[in-house]
């Protein structure tokens, strides 16, 4: 009998769990030659900012997409208040993103033949809630965000500025857990990248939402508690960054 000498994955230690929302360890993740992440590791506590930061191609978005459970990795293990997210099965993982998640992207994301506000309510319609009630807590995020207006328009019909505090408003309806926004202002002008970001991180630290925020602009990071560098598919930590 041969024995196997292939290493298995760590599993997750119990204490991991503690008060830590998010936690992994180990993550690498190849597409076919390319490896995009080797090592990386990251952690976020209820309500936190943090901001994935490094140059293009470093890892971030896949890292990203690990963490909320899109992607799976080769290896290591990520614990969403305390649960595995290898050992989900794909429906429990779709379940966590669409109840306990909320997304935002630089551009694209909202359906197009929807009005502003059917497409920020759509998450809640998805989950079974009522039109009358889901309409009403869209008009109500739309308010919020400035952008109560653009509620009858379609996505195609609005600034960029516009679309993405609609996606904001899609993104943060559920009360989502965490919110992984990916360069959610990429595609702006400063005036309105600075005011989709106090916009996104305000109403994150009113609602308690934690947020996993991928850039590479330092002046977007400044508005993150904390930063997490990724570079060549590994993660560093550093100290708190300025508050937003
Ligand atoms: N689905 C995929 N198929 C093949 N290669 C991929 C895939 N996704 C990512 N990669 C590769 O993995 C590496 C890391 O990509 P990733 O998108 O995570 O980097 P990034 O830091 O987010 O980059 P950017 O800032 O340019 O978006 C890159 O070399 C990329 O080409």
């Amino acid at each position: 009998m041969t024995a196997d000498t292939t290493p298995a994955p760590p599993a997750p230690p119990e204490e991991a769990a503690g008060g830590t929302l998010l936690a992994a360890r180990g993550l690498a993740k190849s597409f076919g030659p390319t490896t995009a992440l080797q090592s990386a590791s990251f952690d976020i506590d209820p309500g936190e900012l943090v901001a994935v930061m490094g140059s293009s191609g470093s890892g971030k978005t896949t890292l990203l997409h690990c963490l909320a459970g899109i992607t799976r990795p080769d290896h290591g293990w990520i614990l969403y208040q305390g649960r595995d997210l290898a050992a989900m099965s794909e429906s429990e993982r779709s379940g966590l993103r669409r109840g306990e998640f909320g997304f935002l992207f630089q551009s694209g994301g909202l359906v197009p033949e929807l009005s502003c506000l059917e497409n920020a309510a759509l998450p809640l319609r998805l989950n079974g809630t009522g039109r009358k009630v889901a309409h009403r807590r869209a008009e109500e995020w739309l308010e919020h965000l400035g952008v109560a207006h653009t509620a009858r328009q379609q996505p195609g019909e609005v600034s960029g500025g516009e679309y993405q505090r609609v996606g904001m408003a899609r993104a943060l309806i559920t009360d989502p857990a965490i919110l992984f926004a990916d360069e959610p202002t990429g595609a702006l002008d400063s005036l309105n990248e600075e005011k989709v970001m106090r916009l996104l991180a305000t109403s994150a630290r009113s609602s308690g939402t934690a947020v996993v925020l991928v850039t590479h602009e330092p002046r977007i990071a400044a508005y993150a508690d904390r930063e997490v560098g990724v570079r060549d598919g590994r993660t560093r930590d550093f100290a708190a960054g300025a508050a937003g």
